[in-house]
């Protein structure tokens, strides 16, 4: 397989045209290394390129996969050096900017996103969108839905317009923002715009800025990197979100779909924390991350409103933590998982009832009830898929029992478990 690999890898620059050489005597830009047993290319020194002349030195490069020659940083706080690589071509022109390592930017470099051609034809298609902008009084701008959309309906899919690595922030605070500034600037005139449209809400170093008010975690090979993407950007966030999105590391790309039906003028919503938890620790990780007070209806309601709503949620985890115990002394039965489901409908978390539907399935699966398993997962699949992605482990794991329960895992698991082990005998009067 790793055959395979090298074969999706861009032609290797020779090291000594990695600069011109000139540069090279002035000690303006030194030759990066190349480690034959991974590929990778090693840009050491602190360059000191102007924009121009590190687009040039990139272009006498034969198949130089970056358009710019990349600037790096490193330091004793550092074990690699982190550098900034561009590439204008990026998604038909939209172009891209990545602050990394050379090791993860070129393992980035073997996905889809720039081997395949086709990877991207169903990205950045913004053409009638099925959404306009709208300026909220309190929350800046947001998308309304501008005709009727059904969950599972995609709202958009777009590429991620720069990635950086967290571990960046090893960096002298001056040479990081040095590379994401030269990032900035790297981007294509037409995508630049894009940009600098985004919100600034911490009002710091302008692009720094953008990119902390603005930026996803996201997964690469199972590293945790941040993106920004300036179409989902401008979706605010509601605790009872009617929309998902996930990241597909593949496309280097979020998609986006309703997840309940969402008519003409209703504002488009997504969340941008976990909102299974109580009112006070969503109102807090908002503030402390986005730096907003959180006033959608379920932040915003009256005490004794909230207090129900913190209740139930306390519920929904008691209840999981019954229905995630495969011991012989487990209290799930198929009742608890049904009142789960029920407790996320009127906590109004569609957007995640692929969970308490997983549980379901599940459950239903370890007392050998064949049909309402497969009921259950097919529905678990089909919400889960919004949220986590066609690719997800989960969503397989659905697919896999609403095929066939009796291969699952838990299948059977149960049987011969009281069903009822709380209210038998106590409640006959
Ligand atoms: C990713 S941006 C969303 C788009 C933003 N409203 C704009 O005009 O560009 C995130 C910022 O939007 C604002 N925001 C998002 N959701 C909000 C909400 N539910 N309540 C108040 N402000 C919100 C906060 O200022 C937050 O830092």
């Amino acid at each position: 397989f790793s055959n395979d690999k090298v074969a999706h890898l861009p032609q290797q620059p020779l090291l000594n045209d990695a600069c011109p050489s000139t540069s090279i005597l002035n000690g303006e830009c030194q030759p990066p290394t190349y480690d034959p047993t991974t590929g990778n290319i090693s840009f050491r020194q602190n360059s000191t390129q102007t924009l121009q002349q590190s687009y040039e030195s990139a272009q006498k490069i034969a198949n130089f996969p970056w358009s710019h020659y990349p600037e790096c940083f490193a330091n004793e706080n550092t074990t690699e050096p982190y550098c900034v690589f561009s590439d204008q071509k990026f998604a038909s022109g939209r172009g891209i900017f990545i602050v990394t390592t050379s090791a993860m930017a070129y393992e980035m470099l073997k996905k889809p996103a720039f081997t395949d051609p086709e990877a991207l034809s169903r990205i950045n298609n913004h053409d009638n969108p099925p959404f306009e902008t709208h300026e909220f009084p309190m929350k800046g701008r947001g998308l309304i839905a501008n005709k009727t959309l059904h969950r599972g309906d995609q709202i958009f899919a777009s590429s991620a317009l720069l990635i950086t690595n967290p571990d960046a922030y090893h960096l002298v605070e001056e040479e990081r923002l040095k590379l994401i500034h030269r990032g900035v600037d790297t981007l294509p005139e037409a995508t630049k715009p894009l940009f600098w449209a985004l919100l600034d809400h911490f009002k710091g170093d302008p692009v720094d800025d953008r990119i902390n008010t603005n930026a996803f975690e996201i997964e690469i090979n199972g590293h945790t990197q941040h993106a920004v993407l300036p179409e989902i950007a401008m979706l605010n966030h509601d605790c009872r979100p009617n929309a998902a999105y996930f990241w597909d590391e593949e496309t280097l790309s979020h998609y986006v779909h309703a997840t309940q039906t969402i008519y003409p003028g209703e504002e488009i919503t997504i969340t941008y924390i976990n909102n299974e938890r109580s009112r006070a620790k969503r109102m807090a990780n908002l503030k402390m991350n986005w730096g907003f007070d959180c006033d959608c209806s379920s932040c915003s309601a009256h005490p004794s409103f909230y207090a129900e709503s913190d209740a139930r949620i306390q519920r929904m985890e008691e209840l999981i933590s019954h229905l995630n115990n495969w011991t012989p002394e487990s209290k799930a039965t198929p009742e608890l998982a049904e009142t789960l489901i029920s407790l996320y409908e009127q906590e109004r978390l569609f957007a995640s009832l692929g969970v308490p539907y997983k549980h379901a399935a599940e459950t239903y699966s370890s007392f050998g009830d064949k049909w309402n398993a497969v009921k259950y997962a097919t529905l678990s699949a089909e919400l889960s898929m919004l949220d986590k992605g066609f690719r997800d482990r989960d969503v397989r794991d659905m697919r896999a029992m609403a095929k066939d329960p009796e291969l699952s895992w838990s299948w059977n698991k149960r049987v011969g478990h009281k069903r009822f082990p709380e209210t038998c005998g106590h409640h006959h009067h």
